[in-house]
């Protein structure tokens, strides 16, 4: 019997981190969390009933990452993108929801066993001497994935000046009853801004990690999250298929970080973020990638608390 094929994710993820790495993450092991406040727009609750878009001031708290299970990567290697942001909104009744996000705008697989394709291929092709090699083959006959590994992934001057998207739809339902899939976006108020090349090889190794803990105690670390809406047909189930820049987008509101958390280490461990803890006003879209998500992340969550 086949293990399913979240819990075969998580062991590839793990093998290609040259893990286990005991208590880490075995994707976006590197990260630091810290914590803010979320503020809707006057617009959200036309968009969702959820409680968060309602009122100011919800608590949040916020894990940026480096991709990968390897717990040290250097921030600006080529290996730690896509970056990652997951954000945890605390309501007032006491439950909580969450965003989970990366830096680049679109996902290299449609499918769960997709992605293992790609990433089965990636290991086999570490050590192969084939010509073509296994992921030159698994690019070859899969654009989204060839599409992704090609996009420009340029080191980010700081947490605080890179975009995040949330690449899965989700159904967004108001008061009166109407419902509209949209996919997050997450907007550095300071403006998207990138190394050059050369700082980016220069740049220590956790430049990243460094810079947004003395960043946040000087200056605003602030986010706008807005929502991209999709149009009728537009594709909500296959996370490979970008929606056009000029759909409409909607503010839902604004993300200020004020401090790390200060055992953001020991707090990470015992954390799981996870994409469908929702409220009432979000919905999950039926995307396979997003459903497949909290099974892999559990397997991963229990296998660090047991390490
Ligand atoms: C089937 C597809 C995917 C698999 C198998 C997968 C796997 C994982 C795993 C195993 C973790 C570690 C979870 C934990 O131990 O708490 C993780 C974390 C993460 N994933 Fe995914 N992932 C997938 C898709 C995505 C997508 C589509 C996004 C964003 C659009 C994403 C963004 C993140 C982020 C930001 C984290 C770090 C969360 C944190 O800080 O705790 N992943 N992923």
């Amino acid at each position: 019997d086949e293990k399913p094929v979240t819990e075969q994710l998580v062991d590839t993820l793990t093998t290609l981190a040259g893990g286990p790495h005991a208590g880490f993450r075995a994707n976006h092991a590197k990260g630091i969390m810290l914590e803010g406040s979320f503020t809707p727009s006057a617009q959200a609750a036309s968009i969702s009933k959820a409680a968060h878009l309602q009122k100011a001031d919800s608590p949040v708290l916020v894990r940026f990452s480096d991709a990968t299970g390897v717990p040290n990567i250097p921030d600006a290697s080529g290996n730690a993108f896509p970056k990652g942001i997951a954000i945890r909104f605390q309501l007032a009744d006491g439950t909580a929801t969450d965003i989970v996000s990366i830096s680049v705008n679109g996902f290299p697989a449609a499918t769960p066993e997709d992605f293992l394709g790609l990433l089965n291929a990636v290991r086999d092709s570490q050590g192969s001497t084939a010509k073509p090699s296994p992921v030159e083959q698994f690019l070859g006959s899969h654009p989204a994935a060839l599409k992704f590994v090609t996009t420009p992934k340029p080191a980010p001057v700081s947490f605080a000046t890179q975009p995040f998207f949330g690449v899965n739809a989700f159904k967004f339902t108001n008061a009166a009853g109407q419902s509209e899939y949209g996919r997050y976006q997450i907007i550095p108020v300071a403006g998207a801004q990138y190394l050059s090349k050369e700082a980016a090889d220069a740049a220590a190794p956790d430049y990243l990690m460094n810079e947004i803990a003395e960043r946040v105690k000087t200056q605003g670390v602030q986010y706008k999250i807005l929502l991209q809406i999709a149009d009728k047909g537009d594709e909500v189930n296959n996370a490979t298929v970008v929606w056009p820049d000029s759909r409409k987008t909607v503010e839902l509101g604004t993300l200020t970080l004020k401090s790390v958390v200060a055992d953001s280490k020991a707090r990470e461990k015992t954390l799981m973020f996870n994409p469908l803890q929702l409220t009432e006003g979000i919905e999950p879209s039926q995307d396979p990638i997003l459903l497949a998500r909290p099974t892999a992340y559990a397997v991963s969550y229990g296998r660090r608390l047991n390490q």
